[in-house]
């Protein structure tokens, strides 16, 4: 894995790094992608790892139902305080790039209720690959995919594969399954990323989610640097 932060670092994305009480907001970190590349449990495994160092909340979005939340909530992954959950009753891009405004209340009022906060993550509701966040909601944005959506996704491109801080290959373990070749995504998401990160993960492995968690500690780092 090859993780250059320093050009795309979030204090070079946000203007507003304050509270109006003059305070060090959190950072907020976007996790998208499409529907069940593992978003939540990233976003668990994130939460298990990083609970003890880091002040950490978390936003979910689903279109109808609360799932999401309340799959982290049964894991016990953070106090039921520090996880919100928005319905967005739409296409879950809209929630996070158009209308923005349910997901800045939430990430708000979790600052307010449960603060001060180091990391909020918000985690989107599975989209395609257009989806991306807008940069008034989160610093710093990570895509979710993962290899048995098609080995071609990468090569498929859209603004998530192309853009996004941090691109994730999740669920490496059922590669040999469905045959995809991760030589090959890992060709064809350097071809379209030039020389953002990209992380292959199995959250199914003993590594787990160390490599994301390892990049989330450097954009805190850079946040509060
Ligand atoms: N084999 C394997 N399964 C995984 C891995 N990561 C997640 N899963 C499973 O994949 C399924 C979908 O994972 P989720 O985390 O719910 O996916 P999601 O992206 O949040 O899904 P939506 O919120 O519905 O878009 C679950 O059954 C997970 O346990 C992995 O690395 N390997």
């Amino acid at each position: 894995m090859h993780l250059d932060h320093t050009p795309h670092g979030p204090a070079a994305v946000s203007a507003d790094a304050h509270r109006t009480d003059g305070s060090r907001r959190a950072l907020r970190i976007g996790l998208g992608g499409p529907v069940g590349s593992g978003k939540t449990a990233t976003v668990a495994a994130l939460c298990r790892t990083l609970r003890d160092e880091l002040s950490l909340a978390v936003v979910t979005n689903d279109i109808y139902t609360r799932e999401d939340a309340e799959f982290l909530l049964r894991e016990a992954v953070l106090p039921p305080e520090r996880i919100t959950a928005v319905e967005t009753g739409a296409c879950p891009h809209t929630a996070i790039r158009d209308d923005i405004s349910a997901n800045l209340e939430a990430v708000e009022d979790l600052e307010d209720e449960v603060g001060p906060l180091d990391l909020i993550l918000v985690e989107s509701g599975g989209d395609n690959l257009t989806a991306t966040f807008s940069k008034g909601l989160v610093d710093a944005q990570i895509f979710v995919i993962d290899v048995a959506g098609g080995d071609d996704i990468p090569r498929k491109g859209g603004p998530g594969v192309t853009t996004a801080d941090l691109l994730v290959v999740n669920k490496t373990d059922l590669a040999p399954y469905v045959g995809s070749d991760l030589a090959r995504m890992a060709a064809d998401a350097k071809a379209q990323r030039a020389e953002l990160p990209v992380v292959f993960q199995s959250l199914r492995s003993e590594s787990g989610v160390t490599d994301v968690a390892a990049w989330v500690r450097a954009q805190f780092a850079a946040w509060t640097a």
